[in-house]
């Protein structure tokens, strides 16, 4: 019999081919459909984004602003999610409420499975991930409203994606510089290539269950701290740190106990995370307007990469996306466990693409493994067992 070997991880193994992006991880860029993220973030918007990232070309003028007003109009949640996250306990994680809101959509759009003809339906699918895409903000700003009892404040259809977002969570209109950075944000997290959340949707896409469970299973595998979870991590880390003094003394304990440094490391980036380059630079900007209100962090923050790049660095581990999204976050007020659900809320237009591009194409997913369990044996019989009652 053929030897089967396993690779842990998946590491290096490619599980699909896919036009949506691009890394090169030595020389730390990644690129959204040919197009570097660098320009992305600064002449684009989560929007364009969103739907380059669908299509996989730029939209015209006419086809960005239909799929625009599209997701203004959808941004609205049944009041009956309302009413089921009305069940769930305020001190749940909101990643947990977000896996639970997104799965009950599909209740209410029943879709058990997808037909061969709406399959090949483009606008069928283009509505379905325009839905959720929407919908994501709306229920992470109603628990932000819900969890504290005040009543969730309706989207405004005047303000964009990320305007709106911040509108909904804090009750008054943002300040325009934040909610430009919120975008920019939102385009930087928007789509990672082969990620553990993306290959948890390839997997259930291949199935052909609905897009609510194919999205709730990549909300539920981002969450964990090895992945999306670590941007709340990070700013934990840094608030145990407190002060720049302190992180020599803390750098030394966490690598003496093997413990891992939140927001350093990565699979593919053998060199520092372009993401965290673009992230930290927004942080800088701030600072340089004199508008940083937790500057103390920020010290800190900047210092233990200077450190642990020098200690880690040698072998290949740098910062990754997560080590400076959560300041920025934290400078805009938003409490550190809605950094998560709002990677989710980017990660959705990714998601979504790689479910499209695998029902273009799709076969199921089904590895297989090397048993490494018990050899053929008999069930014992006796007093006290293999009596059916
Ligand atoms: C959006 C995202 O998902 S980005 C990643 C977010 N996750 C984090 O920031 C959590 C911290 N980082 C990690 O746990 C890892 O680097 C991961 C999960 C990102 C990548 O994991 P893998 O590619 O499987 O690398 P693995 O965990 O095997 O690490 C390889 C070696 O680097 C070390 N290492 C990896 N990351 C770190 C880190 N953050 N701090 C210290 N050492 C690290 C490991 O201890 C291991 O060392 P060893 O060879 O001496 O045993
Ligand atoms: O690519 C990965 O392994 C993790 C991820 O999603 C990201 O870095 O955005």
């Amino acid at each position: 019999m053929a030897e089967t070997s396993v690779a842990p991880g998946l590491e290096g193994i490619a599980a699909t081919c896919s036009s949506i992006s691009e890394i090169d991880g030595q020389a730390g860029r990644l690129s959204y459909r040919g197009y570097p993220i660098d320009e992305l973030v600064e002449h684009s918007s989560f929007e364009e984004v969103a739907l380059l990232l669908l299509d996989g070309e730029l939209p015209s003028a006419e086809a960005l602003e239909r799929f625009d007003r599209g997701l203004r109009s959808h941004r609205q949640v049944k009041y009956n999610v309302r009413e089921i996250m009305k069940f769930m306990p305020v001190t749940g994680h909101p990643m947990d409420m977000l896996h639970c809101a997104v799965a009950s959509l599909g209740m209410f759009y029943p879709q058990q499975e997808l037909s061969d003809s709406e399959r090949e339906n483009v606008s069928h699918l283009d509505a379905m991930a325009m839905r959720i895409i929407a919908r994501i903000p709306t229920i992470v700003a109603m628990w932000e409203q819900m969890r504290y009892g005040n009543d969730p404040l309706p989207p405004r259809a005047d303000l964009n994606h990320a305007a709106n977002f911040l509108y909904m969570l804090t009750g008054s209109e943002p300040d325009p510089l934040h909610a430009r950075i919120l975008d920019a944000c939102l385009i930087l997290h928007a789509e990672h290539t082969i990620n553990a959340s993306t290959f948890s949707v390839l997997v259930t896409a291949s199935t052909l269950t609905n897009p609510y469970h194919v999205i709730a299973g990549a909300i539920g595998t981002l969450a964990g701290p090895l992945h999306g979870g670590a941007n709340q991590k990070v700013i934990e880390m840094l608030e145990s740190i407190g002060r720049v003094e302190k992180v020599a003394s803390f750098l030394d304990e966490r690598l003496a106990r093997k413990e891992k440094i939140w927001g350093f490391g990565h699979r593919v980036y053998k060199t520092r995370d372009p993401r965290a380059v673009l992230l930290m630079g927004m942080m800088q900007r701030l600072a340089k307007a004199g508008n940083l209100r937790h500057s103390q962090l920020f010290d800190v923050a900047l210092e233990l990469e200077r450190q642990a790049s020098e200690r880690l660095g040698p072998k290949g581990i740098h910062a990754n996306v997560d080590f400076y999204s959560g300041i920025l976050y934290h400078e805009m007020g938003i409490r550190s466990d809605l950094f998560t659900p709002i990677f989710a809320m980017a990660r959705s237009a990714g998601w979504l693409a790689h479910w499209r591009e695998q029902l273009a194409d799709n076969r199921i997913f089904r590895p297989t493994q090397v048993y490494t369990g018990a050899g053929p044996r008999h069930y014992p019989r006796g007093p006290s067992r293999g009596q059916n009652p």
